[in-house]
């Protein structure tokens, strides 16, 4: 295997005095989609936002890029949240929104050209350029995340880490939204951490699975290895036949 992207080792967190991650050891390769799997409150979000520094974290995390990523809010990395922990309901229209975020200055000053050209190149990389002048109150679900994908991407990150990106969106445009990721992993070579309990994307899409079980990695490999009742067993419980049995009614 080429060196990874990022490795964690050990990786530990505690919040409101609980430990949430109690010794995660995983790699990232460089260029692959690797998805996240595991239950809800295993700890799949925190380990993201680990990743950021957005948590304070104990053990290693090591970026093989070249790029000092020990300060907060680290470059080259691109996030898409769970959750915007802003009201989407933002009388903004979609070019005010990314301006606010590009240009890092008051609207009232206007939108610079330069800024102008830039949401219109992001909005065109995520198929979004019909909507430049729609409100963020007004876009659907699967259109908000492209908005925020198209944030992330700039400036062009190595790293893009997604957190159940497709989540509430219907499965064509789910489908729609992983065949963008799928291109821009192919296209940039940005290597990709995505969280998803979508098993049938994962499957698809993915190139390698890390499974999360009560803060720690259960196991790891190919979706072919890991997409087996047997495995997954491991990882949700043995409910999780059932659920793969409605699943496949
Ligand atoms: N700020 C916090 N303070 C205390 N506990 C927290 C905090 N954030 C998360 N937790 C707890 O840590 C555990 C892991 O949460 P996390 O959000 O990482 O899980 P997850 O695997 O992403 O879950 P989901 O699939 O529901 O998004 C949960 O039990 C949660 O309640």
């Amino acid at each position: 295997m080429t060196r990874p992207l990022v490795s964690v080792r050990d990786l530990r967190v505690t919040l409101g005095g609980r430990p949430v991650l109690v010794g995660v050891d995983a790699d990232l390769a460089r260029g692959k989609i690797t998805a996240l799997i595991g239950l809800n409150g295993s700890g799949k979000t925190t380990l993201l936002r680990a990743l950021v520094r957005e948590y304070p974290s104990r053990g290693d995390i090591r970026f093989h890029c070249g790029h000092d990523h020990t300060h907060p809010t680290p470059e080259h990395i691109g996030y898409v949240p769970q959750k915007l922990a802003l009201d989407a309901r933002l009388p903004l229209t979609v070019r005010d929104f990314l301006a606010l975020a590009l240009s890092r200055r008051p609207l009232f000053f206007g939108i610079p050209k330069a800024v102008t050209d830039k949401i219109r190149k992001q909005l065109t990389r995520v198929g979004m350029t019909d909507h430049v002048d729609t409100p963020v109150e007004g876009l659907s679900g699967g259109q908000l995340q492209r908005v925020l994908l198209a944030l992330a991407l700039e400036p062009q990150p190595e790293l893009l880490l997604l957190d159940e990106p497709a989540a509430g969106i219907d499965f064509k445009d789910q489908q729609k939204f992983y065949d963008l990721i799928a291109e821009l992993n192919r296209s940039t070579g940005v290597t990709v951490l995505l969280v998803s309990h979508e098993l049938s994307m994962v499957s698809r899409y993915a190139h390698h699975v890390l499974c999360l079980r009560d803060g720690a990695i259960q196991c790891q490999g190919t979706p072919h290895e890991i997409l087996t009742p047997g495995v997954l067993a491991q990882t949700f419980g043995t409910d999780m036949q059932q659920f793969l049995h409605h699943h496949a009614h």
